[in-house]
């Protein structure tokens, strides 16, 4: 935080924000945790974060459950094709609904009756593809057309078609407004929800080509190597080639070096970093209860100085005219706008803060603080840098306070966005979106002409930043390096020549994670990712890039080694034209209802004109091609001498006899019915029914909730 001779990390975030350590006493569930914190109420009546008569409500929302929120994902027309199931097979039926009487054992046990469940969709999300609802363990005892809802949720977030997200932590990636050419820096990603979000927006394109291999990158960053394997699993999900894991601290980000257009090599300024920084988390508190009891009113303080010099390090990797967004899911001043007032002071006009209300049309959120105070541990407010204690010198700094009359004008802090629970039922969360304007005083500048990096004025702000932190010992293992095909790639043409690939595919952007030996996987990424993974791969720490592309798969009858890899099927279809049969509805759901691995269809029970297609080809991989009304589906198989198989998972099985509007009772077991069944037989299973169907839900940080009987929706599992 700037004072002299203080150690790095000395407030640096987590480790102390967890202290002092008040944990849960044995034998209380997470229910059970008592949501009050009288410190917590005088330090943000004081910060007057909420409007005035409004304190009350903002408190009880505080202390309520948090209704579950999500989101469809993948590509824009897949997850549409979800959103219109959705609606038609689980949400319509809801208003027909008559919620069931209390049972005479329910009112002597005074519960509540079933409330109606009405699903609101948020309306700043573009295409309708995020929704909230209050999908209580009652309602879904009880109600069958609610346990399928939640049956129907929950195996669409295993499929990773639709993914649990809190409602305010969506917002950030949408104010980014990334597209498709963008570089993109996520500086803290784990467990990687946004970076989903970042990964989707990338590969937005309208055509097939562009929107499977976008010209931009995604790189997605944390400090916690193990968390940085979340990333990996979002990457996987989503068949990105196009993304990039790294594991450095964000506050000393080694510069990414690139190739530029004039074939000169040098740090990469990135168009769009989204800066969701660790924090103390205190708008989370209506789903992490245990925050209430650990909640003092020096944790903004501690974590300021870490969040500064991640954002900072974020400003000085941006490109001039590019865009970055930080965020807080913390109501504090102290990590929110006095962030902002200080990044803002140190960039002396190369940044401001963006107006993004038009972005997010119906939200509802308050202006950022132009005020606000410092408390101590001891609650003692204090008001100005004379004030502070001795003993909290360490603490606060005059950096910390807010902006003098002269400096808020210029400012213009009123442009960040808090977001209060009580407004639309959600967590609280804090946004704030800066454009670069022009290169930060001392920032060198690449121009193009002379190829040299100049700095405008002497580097004095850069150089303080760049101090590299004392030496660590690396954590975690070092991955195996990136080899992509060299030119005289042995194994390329029997794949060029079996799948028919387009003059235009560069056989040097496929690639492997061994060097010598058998080749068993094959995968792909971006141009861009290439050349990235060239120049930075001494000394950047990559977890992970490219997507899956091929699989070995000899002595199986096809004259290629090389089957096509379910993980990034979309990614390789639209670069080769042989191996690709187009087939009718029923077909499919013929391929995907079948799913006996001794018996898979065969051929002839297929529509004629896929027989006559299945007939051209020789035994080997295939891809069959669906389209009609909008629905576009691309499955990967094999065809065999007289079968046919498609290579789909139970659960994406279900998925798309779903959308295909097709039976999914072979897969789904409704317990209603089996019960009904059973009633009609005498044999009581009731007591099986319910509380299987809960799967525990991990939240949006990964970490199991640990919740008793709670009243949120919380069996659908986050990605
Ligand atoms: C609020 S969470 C990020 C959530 C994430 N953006 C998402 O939407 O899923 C903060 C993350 O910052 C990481 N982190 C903490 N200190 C860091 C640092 N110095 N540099 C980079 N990442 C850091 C933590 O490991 C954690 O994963």
């Amino acid at each position: 935080m700037g004072r002299k001779g203080r150690k790095r990390g000395k407030n640096d975030g987590e480790s102390r924000v967890e202290r002092p350590k008040k944990e849960r006493p044995p034998g209380v569930s997470y229910e059970e945790v008592v949501r009050e914190n009288k410190n917590f109420e005088t330090f943000y009546k004081a910060q007057k974060v909420v409007p005035e008569g409004e304190w009350e409500e903002f408190l009880a929302c505080m202390k309520e459950n948090l209704p579950a929120a999500f989101r469809l994902t993948g590509t824009k027309d897949m997850a549409c094709a979800l959103l219109r199931v959705m609606k038609t097979t689980f949400f319509e039926p809801l208003s027909q609904i008559i919620p069931p009487e209390l049972t005479p054992e329910e009112q002597e046990a005074g519960e509540e009756p079933v409330k109606p469940l009405k699903p609101f969709c948020l309306p700043w999300y573009p295409n309708n593809l995020a929704w909230q609802l209050n999908l209580t363990r009652k309602n879904i005892r009880r109600c069958e057309a609610y346990w399928q809802l939640h049956q129907f949720l929950i195996s669409e977030t295993e499929t990773g078609n639709i993914s649990r997200q809190e409602a305010v932590s969506m917002i950030p990636p949408v104010v980014l407004d990334v597209q498709p050419h963008h570089k993109v820096l996520d500086m803290c990603a784990a467990p990687g929800s946004k970076t989903a979000q970042l990964i989707e927006f990338l590969h937005s394109a309208n055509d097939d080509r562009s929107a499977a291999i976008p010209e931009g990158i995604v790189v997605a960053n944390d400090a916690d190597n193990k968390r940085c394997y979340m990333l990996t699993h979002q990457a996987k999900r989503l068949q990105s080639p196009a993304i990039i894991i790294t594991n450095h601290d964000a506050a000393f980000m080694p510069n990414i070096h690139h190739t530029r257009k004039d074939g000169s090599v040098g740090p990469i300024k990135f168009d769009r970093i989204l800066c969701d920084v660790p924090c103390s988390g205190d708008g989370t508190l209506r789903k992490n209860f245990d925050v209430w009891a650990k909640w003092n009113p020096v944790n903004g303080a501690n974590l300021h100085g870490l969040q500064l010099r991640i954002a900072r390090r974020g400003i000085e990797m941006l490109a001039v005219g590019g865009r970055l967004v930080y965020s807080t899911c913390s109501l504090n001043p102290l990590e929110n706008e006095a962030v902002i007032q200080r990044l803002l002071m140190e960039a002396d006009g190369s940044i401001q803060l963006v107006d993004v209300s038009s972005q997010l049309p119906g939200l509802k959120f308050m202006p950022g603080l132009e005020e606000w105070l410092l408390m101590n541990r001891e609650m003692e407010a204090i008001k100005s840098v004379t004030e502070i204690p001795l003993k909290n010198t360490n603490l606060f700094n005059k950096h910390l306070f807010p902006p003098s009359m002269e400096n808020k004008e210029k400012l213009n802090l009123k442009r960040c966005i808090r977001i209060l629970p009580h407004h639309q039922d959600t967590g609280g969360f804090f946004v704030a979106v800066l454009e670069k304007t022009k290169p930060l005083p001392g920032e060198k500048v690449y121009k193009e002409i002379n190829q040299e990096e100049i700095p405008t004025v002497p580097d004095t702000a850069t150089q303080r930043i760049r101090q590299p932190p004392k030496k660590k010992r690396r954590q975690g293992f070092r991955e195996e390096p990136y080899y992509y095909f060299e030119k005289d790639e042995v194994v390329w043409p029997g794949i060029d020549a079996f799948y028919g690939m387009h003059e235009d595919v560069d056989p040097g952007l496929f690639l492997t994670r061994t060097k010598d030996g058998k080749k068993r996987n094959i995968y792909f990424t971006n141009k861009c990712i290439k050349d990235v993974v060239a120049q930075n791969q001494d000394h950047i720490k990559i977890i992970n890039t490219g997507v899956k592309v091929l699989v070995r798969s000899d002595n199986k009858g096809s004259p290629c080694d090389f089957r096509l890899a379910q993980d990034g099927s979309r990614v390789l279809l639209p670069l080769f034209s042989k191996r690709k049969i187009c087939v009718t509805k029923n077909d499919l759901v013929i391929m995907l209802q079948n799913d006996d691995m001794e018996m898979p269809p065969e051929i002839a029970t297929l529509d004629s004109k896929t027989q006559e297609q299945c007939a051209d080809h020789c035994t080997g991989a295939i891809a069959f091609l669906y389209e009609e009304d909008g629905l576009k589906i691309q499955l990967v198989g094999w065809k065999g001498n007289k079968s046919v198989r498609a290579y789909v998972a139970k659960n994406d099985r279900i998925h798309y006899l779903r959308l295909l509007g097709a039976d999914t009772s072979k897969y789904e077991k409704n317990k209603f019915a089996e019960q009904r069944n059973l009633d009609s037989m005498n044999v009581d299973v009731k007591e099986s029914t319910p509380d299987d169907m809960q799967t525990d839900v991990n939240d949006e940080n990964g970490e199991s909730n640990d919740k008793g009987e709670t009243d949120v929706c919380d069996g659908i599992q986050e990605n």
